[in-house]
């Protein structure tokens, strides 16, 4: 076959064989009028900004420098766990919680979709490093995409470009490994056709293949389903890596927690999508003396080190977080991470002075804004001016709060980990396991109240296993037996001790009953008290919870018996979790026998 000519193919800068046959392949497969390799440059980036105004896809920012607003196709806001897909050999690699089509099957399917689907469009080579470009084994990927608004917002949550692209091929010819990840938005233009601000497609599909360790997305540019170096590779690709390497890629953040005392001590976290974790790795403690740094708001890679603790590394560049709820009273350090500019918000609402605005931005309401649909709206309008699942994607290099050892190869080493979730009732604010394989139940048994961060209706009640239903690459009967074994092949008194917290319980009238964000560290504090066995708790049938006296409360100005009410374990709600976790296990199917005996122990204790 005679090679095709298309611009910028047969320019690369790189001579890793792989990645060249893997672009020539996919150039010839969809056809796109030019192939850029993109370098990282800031040149580069001011180009691509530019192309994005130019397109309508990106306005300009007055309000804030070299930033971007950007408002998506309606029917493209958030990711589709529906059309996501782990195509592995076998149906119960991918087990219960996954969509799985064979590999084969998959690969005609879309290989239909992508055939010319780049025609009248500009194709974009990525090659990207997941975590710090000095590891050891550095995870490397390649993405091609036809979406420039993805090349924008890799830049920022990712390390791109000729860095990157420098780790492709060691000093003695050595070719790495890489992780080719396809995107296209499935929208080819005809000759004279015009373009839209955004472009997607009615089909998608966000397809993983966990053995070649591939990724395909098609028809979505929202950034779960666009930017792959996030959920796709460094969750749902990564699990299956680290399940078989024996570590953890989990949906977590990474703080750094510093006592009156100046000791430091490491926190990771799982919490459902837009359920609190970008928050709380931001956290300004309202208790004197206490204070807190951020390592990562949204993955975390951990990993044993020679000293047998487990190391937690963030593997990305930038924050890609909720707007709505954000302000400087909530969250002063995203604010002012955003105001440094350098950042794009999509379906954020537009204000007269070209600036953004969201829901709980500030107490007052702008009397006129451009609502993310491009429509004008004022307080009298019955929509929200901004999606609840409206972003902003900002480097994390600009947040004030950061962790001088952020991007430190070898990690922070883990003091705990805490799951949480969403629920109006039933969950105390914080509950201590008694040991890991307890600590791993309760992650493997964590509910959640469905948010705007994934397409569907928000706020039924399901279980979400370590805040991974979303993203896990592979049976989750396994993923919870490989967390097993993380306990098993660990020295205990070296573990992170685990936790429950949940800062969305409720009250009669629906109100919050504890108070959160900033107050969320006196949980902090009670977590690394009972670190350091100083901290008192009641053991119930659910694990260590404390009373209102083995928290510091002082200053706190809800009343005695909210806080009372958020820590309550009421064995009668508990009892009704109980049918909730037998149905779970029941799909999960062949559940350790370790958590079934966890089960049956809640169960009894229960009565
Ligand atoms: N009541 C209450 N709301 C909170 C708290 N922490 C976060 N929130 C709100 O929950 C929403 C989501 O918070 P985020 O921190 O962005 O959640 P996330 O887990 O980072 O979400 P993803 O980025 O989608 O994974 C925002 O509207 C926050 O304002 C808290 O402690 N209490
Ligand atoms: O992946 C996304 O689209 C955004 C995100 O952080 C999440 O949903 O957890
Ligand atoms: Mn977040």
């Amino acid at each position: 076959m005679t090679a095709v000519a298309i611009p910028g193919l047969d320019t690369p800068p790189t001579t890793h064989s792989r990645v060249l046959s893997w672009v020539r392949e996919v150039a010839e497969l969809t056809t796109p009028d030019r192939v850029v390799w993109v370098d990282g440059s800031d040149e580069e980036a001011a180009r691509i900004n530019a192309e994005l105004v130019e397109s309508g896809t990106f306005v300009p920012l007055k309000g804030k420098k070299n930033s971007f607003w950007a408002a998506s196709d309606p029917e493209d806001v958030a990711r589709v766990e529906e059309r996501t897909f782990i195509c592995s050999e076998r149906p119960e690699d991918a087990g219960p919680t996954n969509n799985w089509m064979h590999p084969d099957e998959m690969t005609a399917t879309m290989s239909e979709l992508y055939r010319g689907c780049m025609r009248g469009r500009t194709m974009y080579v990525i090659p990207f490093c997941m975590g710090p470009l000095d590891a050891d084994d550095p995870k490397l990927g390649v993405e091609i995409t036809d979406f420039a608004y993805v090349v924008a917002s890799m830049r920022v949550m990712t390390r791109v470009g000729t860095p990157a692209l420098a780790k492709f091929v060691d000093a003695d010819g050595t070719e790495r490994e890489f992780v080719p990840a396809l995107h296209s938005v499935g929208a080819p233009l005809d000759a004279g056709q015009d373009d839209v601000a955004w472009p997607c497609s009615t089909t998608k599909y966000i397809t993983h293949f966990p053995e070649s360790r591939t990724i395909w997305s098609y028809g979505s540019g929202y950034g779960g389903n666009s930017l792959l170096g996030k959920k796709c590779y460094s969750l749902r690709i990564a699990s299956v890596m680290a399940r078989d390497e024996g570590w953890l890629a989990e949906h977590m953040l990474i703080l750094k927690l510093i006592s009156p005392e100046e000791k430091s001590y490491y926190v990771a976290a799982a919490f459902p999508s837009a359920c609190g974790k970008t928050n709380l790795a931001m956290l300004q403690p309202t208790i004197p003396g206490w204070r807190v740094e951020t390592v990562g708001d949204d993955i975390a890679w951990m990993r044993f080190g020679e000293d047998g603790r487990l190391y937690a590394v963030n593997p990305e560049f930038g924050f890609f977080g909720v707007a709505p709820g954000t302000s400087h009273k909530t969250n002063p350090v995203a604010m002012k991470t955003i105001d440094e500019g350098n950042s794009v918000f999509t379906n954020v609402a537009l204000t007269d002075d070209g600036d953004v605005w969201w829901e709980g931005m500030s107490k007052e309401t702008p009397a006129h804004l451009t609502d993310w649909k491009g429509r004008d709206w004022t307080p009298e309008s019955d929509e929200p001016a901004a999606h609840p699942n409206s972003r902003f994607c900002t480097p994390i290099a600009q947040c004030p709060s950061l962790a001088p050892e952020w991007d430190d190869p070898k990690g922070v080493p883990i003091s705990a980990i805490l799951f949480g979730g969403r629920r109006a009732t039933t969950v105390p604010l914080v509950n201590e396991a008694r040991d890991w394989a307890h600590g791993v139940f309760m992650g493997a048994t964590m509910s959640s109240e469905k948010t705007a961060a994934a397409a569907g209706k928000v706020g039924e009640v399901r279980r979400d296993p370590m805040a991974m239903l979303p993203f896990l690459g592979y049976n989750a009967a396994d993923y919870f037996q490989h967390w097993l074994n993380i306990g098993a092949n660990a020295d205990a008194a070296k573990l992170p001790k685990v936790f429950y917290v949940n800062w969305f319980r409720r009250g009669d009238d629906k109100r919050f009953l504890w108070p959160g964000f900033g107050e969320n560290a006196r949980v902090l504090k009670w977590v690394v008290e009972r670190i350091e066995g100083t901290a008192g708790a009641q053991e119930t049938p659910i694990g260590m919870v404390p009373s209102a006296a083995d928290l510091d409360i002082e200053g706190l100005s809800e009343p005695a018996e909210d806080i009372d009410a958020s820590l309550a374990v009421d064995a009668a709600e508990w009892r009704q979790e109980i049918p909730l976790i037998d149905e779970w296990f029941d799909k999960i199917g062949d559940v350790p026998a370790p958590l079934r005996a966890e089960l049956e122990t809640l169960r009894s204790r229960l009565g």
